[in-house]
């Protein structure tokens, strides 16, 4: 059994975070540990407060339990702070941990902020070199590259593969959920390659909460598993297209996947 660490936060309403991450991790058979950077008040409707666990317990958490269990993938959500992402950086390298997915989450699809502007250049300039692949949806893709994104076109890629080699990224799939379109493209741009894969959308954009969590999970689950990038993109493709066709809405806000 493989095993993958999650770094995300608490959405007590299982839509997104670590007690979805889990589910994904456990749907496709393998075993998640999860360490929790922040708590939120959040419900299927909104996010309406966020808090960061303290740095010094969050990383006591963290050491105790990779000293314990070697992950075979990382998968990182939400930080939250730059304290949080400091901590995380100095520990990836510390225990050299493989694998490294992140899903740079700077604000909820309802429109919460999680993270100041310092955050961001943090995560720009320090953090996302130690990952193997980062998943920006194309909110987070416009801030990341700094680049206007309508759709998927040869200029937008070749902007953002340009801004990824100078940036020193080693990957990045963008997510291309919330662009305006039938399908649902999303893209592996490596420094030297561009790979597609798309499905039919379903609903509109903002109608399903926690796709991305699912899809940064599902992907770290299939290259614990030993899949290459471009056949563990494939695979959670269609892992991702039958969770949102099977979403439920369990409360009074936007549909959830139930892994
Ligand atoms: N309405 C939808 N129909 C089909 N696939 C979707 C839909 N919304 C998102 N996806 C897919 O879900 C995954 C997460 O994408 P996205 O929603 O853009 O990320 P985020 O949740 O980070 O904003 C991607 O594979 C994307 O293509
Ligand atoms: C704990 C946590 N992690 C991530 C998200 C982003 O998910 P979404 O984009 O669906 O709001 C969230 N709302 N809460």
């Amino acid at each position: 059994m493989k095993k993958v660490l999650i770094i995300a936060g608490f959405d007590p309403s299982g839509g997104a975070g670590v007690l979805l991450d889990t589910k994904v991790v456990r749907a496709l058979g393998e075993f998640a540990v999860s360490t929790i950077t922040c708590l939120t008040v959040q419900t299927t409707e909104r996010v309406y407060d966020a808090k960061s666990i303290d740095p010094d317990f969050f990383e006591y958490q963290l050491q105790k339990v990779v000293e314990d269990i070697k992950p075979d993938s990382v998968k990182i959500g939400l930080l939250g702070s730059s304290e949080i992402a400091v901590v995380v950086l100095k520990n990836l390298k510390r225990y050299n941990l493989k694998n490294i997915v992140c899903d740079p989450v700077l604000k909820s699809t309802s429109g919460f902020e999680f993270c100041k502007s310092e955050f961001i250049e943090f995560l720009k300039y320090d953090f996302f070199k130690v990952c193997d692949v980062i998943t920006p949806n194309k909110n987070e893709a416009e801030v990341i590259f700094d680049v206007e994104i309508k759709n998927f076109d040869e200029d937008v890629l070749s902007c953002i593969q340009e801004r990824i080699k100078r940036m020193g990224i080693k990957s990045c799939i963008l997510k291309g959920g919330h662009l305006d379109s039938e399908l649902a493209e999303d893209i592996l741009v490596t420094q030297t390659e561009i790979y597609r894969v798309s499905a039919k959308k379903k609903g509109l954009p903002d109608d399903i909460h926690g796709t991305g969590c699912a899809f940064s999970s599902a992907f770290a689950t299939f290259i614990a598993k030993g899949y290459n990038m471009y056949d563990a993109l494939k695979q959670t493709k269609d892992f991702m297209t039958g969770l949102i066709n099977a979403s439920v809405k369990i409360g009074k806000g936007r549909l959830i996947l139930n892994p």
